[in-house]
Order: C-alpha cells, then structure tokens, then sequence
C-alpha cells in the first residue's frame, strides 16, 4: 500500500481573505515554475473561516491543485452556539479537511480528547476529512511518557469511529514543544511516535485499517528539514504552521520529493 503524501498548511489566525489571493497565487505559480506534480503529493490549505471563499473561489476558477481545510469546526449541529460554524457550513463552502484538537486549541480553548471525537464524528458524517491532532508538551517528553501519552489521545479522539473512517482520515502528530519554536524534532523522534500510532491503530482496528491511514508530523517544519522528515517509514506528509505562509518555503516542503 503506498500513501499519497500531505502537506498541508495551516495559516492560523494570519492572512486577511485580500492578502489569501496574493499568497494562494504566489504558491501556485511558485509550484507551476517548479514542476510540482500534484499527483505526487496532496496540498491542503487551511485557513481561516474568513478566507474559505475567496480561496476556492480561486481553486475553482483557476483549477488549481489544492484541497481546501478549515482550522475548526463546533462539534454541535446548528443552534444557539454564538460564534461557531457548523459541518454543515463547511462543506456547502466545498471545505474537504477540517483540523480537529490542534494543541493550541486543547490549550487555549479547553479542548478535550472527548470534544475532539465529537468533532471528529461530525466532519466524517458531513463527508469531510478530519485532521486529528496529538502530542505531547515537553513536560510529558521529559518524563519519558510521550508514547503513551499521544496514544491514549490517539485513543480517546478516535472512540467509536469504524475501521473505514479511520483509514481515509488524517492523524497529525505535533511535539508541543517544536510548534512555532523553531526546535524541530529530530526524525527519529517524529519516527518513534509515528510508527507507535500505526501499531496502535492496527491493534485498534486492523493492519489494512493502519496502513491505509495518513500521519503527519508538525512542528516547525521547514524546506530545509522536510525531506529527511519525510524519509521516515512512517510520516506521510507535514502539517505547517509558519512556513506555510512563505509561498516559497511551503511551495520547497510540497515538492519535497525533488529536494
Ligand atoms: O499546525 C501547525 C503546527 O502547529 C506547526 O506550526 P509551525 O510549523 O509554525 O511550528
């Protein structure tokens, strides 16, 4: 089985739907003028709930090759939930990922491994892609507990979800301690934690289940460490934060097949 690799850059609360146009068109270009062969790797661009539609206003109307991802989505249907946007809201605006339980959100917004799994629950039932987030912060890593720790989330955000969910969905594993900082873990770090979330999801569903579904790694990822990332058996692809609003540097960790 070979996983199609994805890179998938998550723009935070950075780019006002003006400066998406530029940014979207610069990657573009960048990836046309370099060759990219999206049939090689998957990009995915998550922005805020703001720039959705300008953003696949552009996909649709220039045919570019990027799927479209939000960075949040509320775990309730509709109703008297003030500021929140609905699945539903989503994928009428052509969204296909969704990001679920990103550590900032764990950490500011008091999201837990239960929210996360109702969250996940809705994305797959409106026919989106969830991006599940796990990891550790470096208190955690410094004891030594970093396995176990990300596989109980692993766990407790994919409660209830069948064999065929989970392998079409996303599990991005993010060290807390490398996101934004500039401290990249080492592959062989990203490795150790990637290859357990495979075993547990076999243990969990299956073999097939395991390798069919994609994990990506997160943390200050960079056109200069991607490719020896991407090396490891069992990281396929990248979730980007800073890098992925440097068109030049995310269009280098797209193509990091040719580097
Ligand atoms: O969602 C992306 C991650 O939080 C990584 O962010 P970063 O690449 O800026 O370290």
């Amino acid at each position: 089985m070979t996983r199609k690799p994805i890179m998938a850059g998550n723009w935070k609360m950075n780019v006002d739907h003006i400066e998406a146009t530029g940014l979207v068109e610069k990657l573009h270009y960048t990836l046309v003028d370099k060759e990219w062969d999206p049939k090689k790797s998957d990009a995915v661009l998550c922005v805020p709930f703001t720039d959705l539609r300008t953003v696949k206003t552009l996909i649709d109307g220039d045919r570019l090759h990027f799927g479209l991802g939000a960075q949040n989505v509320s775990q309730h249907d509709n109703g008297a939930y003030t500021g929140e946007i609905s699945t539903a809201m989503l994928s009428k605006l052509g969204v296909q990922y969704v990001i679920v339980g990103h550590s900032e959100r764990r950490e500011y917004y008091g999201e837990t491994d239960e929210i996360i799994n109702a969250k996940a629950k809705k994305v797959l039932a409106a026919g989106m892609t969830p991006i599940i987030c796990v990891g550790e912060g470096l208190d955690i890593r410094k004891a030594g507990e970093h396995v176990e720790y990300t596989l109980n989330q692993v766990r407790g955000t994919l409660a209830d979800l069948s064999a065929e969910q989970v392998a079409g969905l996303v599990i991005a594993y993010e060290p807390v301690w490398a996101i934004g900082t500039g401290e990249v873990a080492t592959p062989d770090d990203a490795q150790e934690v990637c290859g357990a979330i495979r075993r547990e999801v076999a243990a969990l569903y299956d073999e097939p289940t395991a390798e069919s579904v994609r994990i990506q790694y997160g943390g200050s990822v960079k056109s200069g460490n991607v490719a020896q990332i991407m090396s490891q058996p069992d990281i396929d692809g990248a979730l980007v934060g800073g890098a992925s609003l440097q068109p030049d540097e995310f269009a280098a960790i797209v193509r990091f097949y040719q580097l």
